[in-house]
């Protein structure tokens, strides 16, 4: 791997220091406290060096010039450098594969962790002269809106509130599917977008009708170009969008605008028929729906809620449909887990019931099926970037606060599993004694990050999942065109395969 990376990266097979200084079951214990005299000095963590350490040439052509995408890349770094590497990314990134050390970022990333900010919603807050959204603030800002958004949204029952509803729409969902025969990511986007509106807008937009509207329409495509815009952005395809209003740039801030004007109007739409119904003594709400909540939540200006609704509805919308797809394809390259599936489902609530919350709770195998499929294609290639308050050490070299650290857990899996690649959703089974339950074990494998900054929308995302899944199996038998059971898979931001999927799927009988 070494020799065929040294020949096919032009500069980086001019450096003669590199060397193998890894070996990838050499984890060590990183929790030692940062004053010991035997760690070593962040200068010392290893690294791509001369040009690569250039400001805007260095990532051009370390990421740019390989042509591979950018987790080709990272693997490289792991098999040159080992479980540490310093990189140059515009700032200097420390990048992790070890457990070991994802734990002791976590442990110490304080009350108001900060991630680093998501850079053309940076820019565009910026040049619009806007307040950042919830997923880009930082410090007591960040801490105080998502405080008030965790009371709605991380209670155990908080996405339960939206299930009759979302039972609906996975239904129009199949039914779509049904009559189509065949299923793209278009479909799953319109599913979970659609799935994602009864939450921030109390509303559906529409957009599994035969007929759906111009405005719904444009609405649908803004919120996937964001989510493109956004992957095109951070996995290093465009570059310059912080420094000038390159095409990307352009693209994003035009739909992005729309998105915002449209849930701003919904907002205040709903606020003033909260305010008339508690007029007429009419208003009731039990706290759980979001949207009222948020309009009645006193710790909360309007301007505030705004945020969290829109950063839920730029988080929830791609982020789902994407993992959806990959569960959705590893049930269909493994029809025997998904006829094991679909016998849970059917003992359970039929081949026409609901989803209930308590067939739910005992859905044993479609929960492993889904962490399963975590596992073996896990989501998202960053995103779990953190920079600590203090000083810490990770793999033996002392780290300064405020480093860049990026904690890559498909790489972490990889080295983990000896079988990545063989879907067996029993290993995560209760009955199974080998199943893996430590810290260290969960870390790598939860998709949502971990701790006060991990995903706000997990439990909807779960469920949005689930019930999809359960609808489609319920009625449906899934495949893929033989093209697509080949097709590989690579992260932009999220993973996704290279060529679109093609599903087939077949009316059961
Ligand atoms: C399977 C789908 C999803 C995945 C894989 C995912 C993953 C993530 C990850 C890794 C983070 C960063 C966590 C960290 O830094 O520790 C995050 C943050 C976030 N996610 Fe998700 N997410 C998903 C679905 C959703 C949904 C459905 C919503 C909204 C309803 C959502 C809203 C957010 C928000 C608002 C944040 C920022 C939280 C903050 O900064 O406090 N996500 N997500």
């Amino acid at each position: 791997m070494l020799t065929m990376w040294k020949r096919q990266h032009p500069v980086l097979s001019l450096c003669k220091s590199v060397e193998l200084r890894h070996r990838s079951t050499d984890f060590q214990n990183t929790t030692r406290p940062a004053d010991q005299t035997d760690i070593k000095p962040f200068q010392e963590i290893p690294g791509p060096g001369g040009i690569y350490k250039w400001p805007i040439i260095g990532p051009l052509l370390l990421f740019g010039s390989s042509g591979d995408g950018a987790q080709k890349v990272f693997d490289r770094l792991f098999d040159l450098y080992g479980p540490i590497f310093k990189v140059q990314l515009f700032e200097t990134h420390v990048v992790l594969s070890n457990p070991k050390d994802f734990e002791t970022v976590f442990r110490n990333e304080g009350k108001s962790p900060s991630r680093p900010n998501i850079s053309i919603i940076n820019a565009f807050s910026k040049r619009q002269g806007l307040k950042e959204p919830m997923i880009n603030l930082q410090g007591e800002e960040w801490y105080s809106l998502r405080n008030a958004a965790n009371k709605y949204l991380l209670k155990a029952d908080s996405a339960l509130h939206y299930l009759s509803t979302q039972n609906e729409i996975a239904d129009d969902f199949v039914k779509v599917l049904t009559q189509q025969g065949t299923m793209d990511n278009d479909l799953l986007f319109r599913y979970t977008t659609e799935s994602i509106s009864v939450v921030v807008f109390n509303k559906r937009l529409g957009l599994l009708a035969s007929n759906v509207s111009q405005e719904m329409l444009d609405i649908f495509t803004a919120t996937r170009n964001v989510g493109e815009l956004i992957a095109e952005a951070e996995s290093g395809k465009s570059v310059m969008h912080s420094y000038f209003r390159n095409r990307t740039y352009r693209d994003f801030e035009d739909s992005y605008l729309k998105i915002r004007k449209r849930a701003s109007q919904d907002y205040y739409i709903a606020k003033a028929e909260v305010e008339k119904r508690e007029k007429e003594g009419t208003f009731q709400s039990d706290g759980r729906n979001l949207l009222l909540s948020l309009i009645k939540e006193k710790s909360l200006t309007d301007d505030e809620a705004n945020n969290i609704l829109s950063s839920m509805y730029i988080g929830g919308a791609d982020s789902t449909s994407k993992s959806l797809e990959l569960l959705l394809f590893n049930l269909a390259v493994n029809p025997d887990k998904q006829e094991l599936l679909r016998k849970e489902i059917i003992s359970l609530i039929g081949s026409d019931g609901p989803l209930t919350a308590s067939a739910l709770a005992q859905m044993s195998y479609l929960k492993a099926c889904v962490k399963e499929s975590f596992r073996v294609k896990f989501p998202m290639f960053a995103g779990r970037n953190r920079a600590l308050p203090n000083d810490c050490v990770l793999s033996g070299y002392k780290v300064p606060a405020g480093t860049n650290i990026l904690m890559m857990n498909p790489r972490a899996l990889k080295l983990e599993y000896a079988d990545q690649q063989a879907f067996t959703p029993e290993r995560w089974l209760r009955s199974n004694q080998d199943r893996k339950s430590d810290a260290a074990s969960n870390l790598i494998i939860s998709p949502f990050g971990h701790g006060p900054r991990s995903c706000l929308g997990q439990r909807l995302a779960m469920q949005e999942m689930y019930i999809a899944t359960v609808k489609v199996l319920q009625k449906l038998h899934l495949d893929l065109d033989p093209e697509s059971k080949n097709t590989e898979f690579a992260y932009k931001l999220f993973l996704e395969p290279v060529k679109p999927l093609r599903f087939i799927v077949t009316k059961l009988k």
